[in-house]
C-alpha cells in the first residue's frame, strides 16, 4: 500500500541519518580503546555501547511495531527494516549488556597485552616478537617453547570468560529468534540454512589438493627435523609450519623450494634494501587501487590511520579497517612491520577501505559488504595480483623474471603456502565455535573438539600434550576473544579465485592464470567497482553474478590457478613414496 512504503522511506531515511551519528560516536570510542588499553577507555567505549544499544533498541522495536509485514513494501526498504528488527546484543538488559562489554573487552586485552618469558629471560610480546620468532627459528625445542608459552598465556585465562560470553551472545541471538549465535551468524550468507552444507562441498572439492600439499611439506620436514620428530604417515606437529596457528605456511617457504637459483618470491629483502617504511606500503597499495580507475584513500586517512605499533601505549595490534559512517573518515590500524607478509596484510585492510568507499552513498544498513566473505576477498583479489613475480619486478621489488615453468613451480608453491594451506583452518574456527553456541560443545569439551578438529581437517597435531580442563587453545587465536566470524576468510579464499579471473578477463589477459597481473586495467576496476558500489544492497548471488556471470560460489578458478601445482605435487608425493593423508591419528611427537 502506498502510505505503508512512504513510511517506510521516511523511516529508513530517519534511522540512517541518526545512526551515522550514535556509530560514529561508537566506532570512535571503540578506535580510542583499541589504539590505547586502559580501564578508562574501556569504560568510555562500553558507555558509548550502551547508547548506541539504546539507539538499535528503540529503532529496531519501532521498525517491529510498524512494519510487522515488510513483505508488501519495496526491496530496499524491505531489506532495510528487516535489518533494523533485528537487535544483537541490544537485547540485553543493562546488567548482562555491562557483563558483555567488560567480558569481550577484557578478553581482547588478555590476548593483545599477553607475552611469553624465554628461558633465557626474554620476554616476548606476540607482535612483532613471536611473530617474528615463529616465521624465522628453525630450532625444534625453541619453536615448542614459544608455541607452549602463548597458548598458555593467552588461551588459558580466558576460558571461564568465554564460556560466560556464549550464555550472554546466545541470549541475545535466542531474543532475535534465532537457535543460537551460530545461527545469527550464519544468516548474514542468505542461503536458507545451507551455508555449512555449501562450505562442506567446496571444501570436499579442495582437500585432495591440501592432502597432496601437506604430504609434501611433511617429506620436507622429516627432512629437516628428522624422524623423531616428524612420521610421515601422521600430522605435523603444529609449531613447525611458520606461523603460531599453522593458518598459512609461506614463511617456512625455504624449506620446501623446489627449484632452487630461481628469482625469488620473497620481495622482503628488496623492500628492507631499498628503505621502505610502513607510509611507503600503503602508499603502493593505493597507488593499485588507484591504477584500476578506484578511489584514492581520503585524507582523513592519512590522518587519522594508525601505521605502526606506538611504543608509549599497549594497542591491539592485529590489524584491522574502520568505517566511521560519515564519508570521509576510514582508518587502518596495524602495527606495520617491513616484510612482505606486511605488504599482503595491507592490501587486504585497504580492500576493506575501498568497499567502504565505494558503498559510502547507501543507506546505513546497506553499509556492509554483499557477504561477509566478500569484504575480505576485495583486498586479497589485488594481492593476487600484486604478488605475481612480473608485478613485483614492474615495481622494483624482484630482479629480472625467468618465463620457466621451473620458476613458475616455485612461485605456485609458494602461493599454495598461504592460499591452500589456510583452507581447512578457515573452515574449522567456525566449526569449532557453530558447535559450542549450539551446545554440542560444552566447556568440559572445548579443548578436545578444537584437537580433534585440528587433526581431522588440518592434520595438525600440538607438539605438546593438551589437558583438556585447563588449556583453551581456540581462545589463542585473535578472532575467539575478539569475537569476529571467521567462516568469511575460507568463503573469501574460494571466490577471492572467481574476482580475480574475472578482472583478469576483463583486463583482456592471455595465458596461465597464475600469471595474470591486472595492474593499470581500468576495464578490470570497472567491473569490481559495479560489485562494491551495491554494498549489502542486494543478497550476495546478485554481486557476485554482477562481477563472474554466475550466482555460485566455485572453486573451478582456484583449481585451475593452481592446476599445473597439482599434477607437480602429486608427481613428487608418489617419487618420495609418500602417501597423502595421516592414518596414523595417534601419534604425537
Ligand atoms: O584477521 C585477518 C585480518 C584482519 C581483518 O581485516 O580481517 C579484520 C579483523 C577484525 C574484524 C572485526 C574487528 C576487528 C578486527 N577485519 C576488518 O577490519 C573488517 C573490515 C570491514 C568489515 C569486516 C571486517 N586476517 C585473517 C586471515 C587472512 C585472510 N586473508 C589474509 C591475508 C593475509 C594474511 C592473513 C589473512 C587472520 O589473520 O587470521
Ligand atoms: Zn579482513
Amino acid at each position: 500500500r502506498a502510505d505503508l512504503q512512504s513510511e517506510a522511506v521516511a523511516f529508513t531515511a530517519n534511522y540512517s541519518t541518526d545512526a551515522a551519528e550514535v556509530y560514529y560516536n561508537s566506532s570512535l570510542a571503540a578506535w580510542n580503546y583499541q589504539t590505547g588499553i586502559s580501564e578508562e577507555n574501556l569504560n568510555a567505549m562500553n558507555a558509548e555501547n550502551v547508547k548506541s544499544a539504546a539507539f538499535t533498541k528503540m529503532y529496531g522495536e519501532q521498525a517491529k511495531a510498524e512494519f510487522p509485514d515488510t513483505s508488501k513494501l519495496e526491496e530496499s526498504e524491505r531489506r532495510q527494516i528487516d535489518s533494523i528488527k533485528i537487535l544483537g546484543t541490544a537485547n540485553l538488559n543493562e546488567a548482562d549488556l555491562n557483563q558483555y562489554n567488560d567480558l569481550t573487552g577484557g578478553m581482547e586485552a588478555t590476548y593483545s597485552t599477553a607475552t611469553v618469558t624465554m628461558p633465557d629471560g626474554r620476554v616476548l610480546n606476540l607482535d612483532p616478537d613471536l611473530t617474528a620468532l615463529m616465521a624465522t627459528s628453525r630450532d625444534y625445542n625453541e619453536l615448542k617453547y614459544a608455541w607452549k608459552g602463548w597458548y598458555e598465556a593467552a588461551g588459558r585465562p580466558i576460558r571461564d570468560d568465554y564460556e560466560s560470553f556464549v550464555t550472554l551472545s546466545n541470549k541475545a541471538s535466542v531474543a532475535d529468534g534465532f537457535a543460537d549465535t551460530g545461527e545469527y551468524w550464519r544468516s548474514w550468507y542468505e542461503m536458507n540454512g545451507q551455508l555449512e552444507a555449501t562450505v562442506d562441498a567446496l571444501w570436499a572439492e579442495l582437500q585432495p589438493l591440501y592432502t597432496e600439499l601437506h604430504a609434501y611439506v611433511r617429506r620436507k620436514l622429516y627432512e629437516k627435523y628428522g624422524s623423531n620428530y616428524i612420521n610421515l604417515k601422521a600430522p605435523i606437529p603444529a609449531h613447525l609450519l611458520g606461523n603460531m596457528w599453522a593458518q598459512q605456511w609461506g614463511n617456512i617457504y625455504d624449506l620446501v623450494e623446489p627449484y632452487s637459483g630461481k628469482t625469488g618470491v620473497d620481495a622482503t629483502p628488496a623492500m628492507q634494501s631499498q628503505g621502505y617504511d610502513a607510509m611507503k606500503m600503503f602508499k603502493t597499495s593505493e597507488e593499485f587501487f588507484v591504477s584500476l580507475g578506484l578511489d584514492k584513500m581520503t585524507d582523513e586517512f592519512w590522518a587519522n590511520t594508525m601505521f605502526v605499533k606506538p611504543t608509549d601505549r599497549d594497542v591491539v595490534c592485529h590489524a584491522s579497517a574502520w568505517d566511521f559512517y560519515n564519508k570521509v573518515d576510514f582508518r587502518i590500524k596495524m602495527c606495520t612491520v617491513v616484510n612482505m607478509e606486511d605488504l599482503i596484510t595491507i592490501h587486504h585492510e585497504m580492500g576493506h577501505i575501498q568497499y567502504y568507499q565505494q558503498y559510502k552513498d547507501q543507506p546505513i544498513p546497506f553499509r556492509g559488504g554483499a557477504n561477509p566473505g566478500f569484504h575480505e576477498a576485495v583486498g586479497d583479489t589485488l594481492a593476487l595480483s600484486v604478488s605475481t613475480p612480473k608485478h613485483l619486478n614492474k615495481i622494483g621489488l624482484l630482479d629480472e623474471v625467468e618465463e620457466d615453468d621451473e620458476a613458475d613451480i616455485n612461485y605456485l608453491l609458494s602461493q599454495a603456502m598461504d592460499k591452500i594451506a589456510f583452507l581447512p583452518f578457515g573452515l574449522m574456527i567456525d566449526k569449532w565455535r557453530w558447535s559450542v553456541f549450539s551446545g554440542d560443545t560444552p566447556k568440559a569439551k572445548y579443548q578436545e573438539k578444537w584437537d580433534q578438529l585440528r587433526k581431522d581437517l588440518q592434520g595438525i597435531t600440538p607438539p605438546v600434550e593438551r589437558d583438556g580442563t585447563t588449556d583453551f587453545d581456540p581462545g589463542a587465536k585473535y578472532h575467539v576473544p575478539a569475537n569476529t566470524p571467521y567462516i568469511r576468510y575460507f568463503v573469501s579464499f574460494v571466490v577471492q579465485f572467481q574476482f580475480y579471473q574475472s578482472m583478469c578477463n576483463a583486463s583482456g589477459h592471455q595465458g596461465p592464470l597464475y600469471k595474470c597481473d591486472f595492474y593499470q586495467s581500468k576495464e578490470a576496476g570497472a567491473k569490481l567497482q559495479k560489485m562494491l558500489e551495491l554494498g549489502s544492497s542486494k543478497p550476495w548471488q546478485f554481486a557476485m553474478n554482477e562481477i563472474t556471470g554466475s550466482a555460485d560460489m566455485s572453486t573451478l578458478a582456484l583449481q585451475e590457478y593452481f592446476s599445473p601445482l597439482t599434477a607437480w605435487l602429486k608427481q613428487k608425493n608418489l617419487e618420495n613414496g609418500d602417501t597423502p593423508g595421516w592414518t596414523d591419528m595417534d601419534w604425537r611427537p
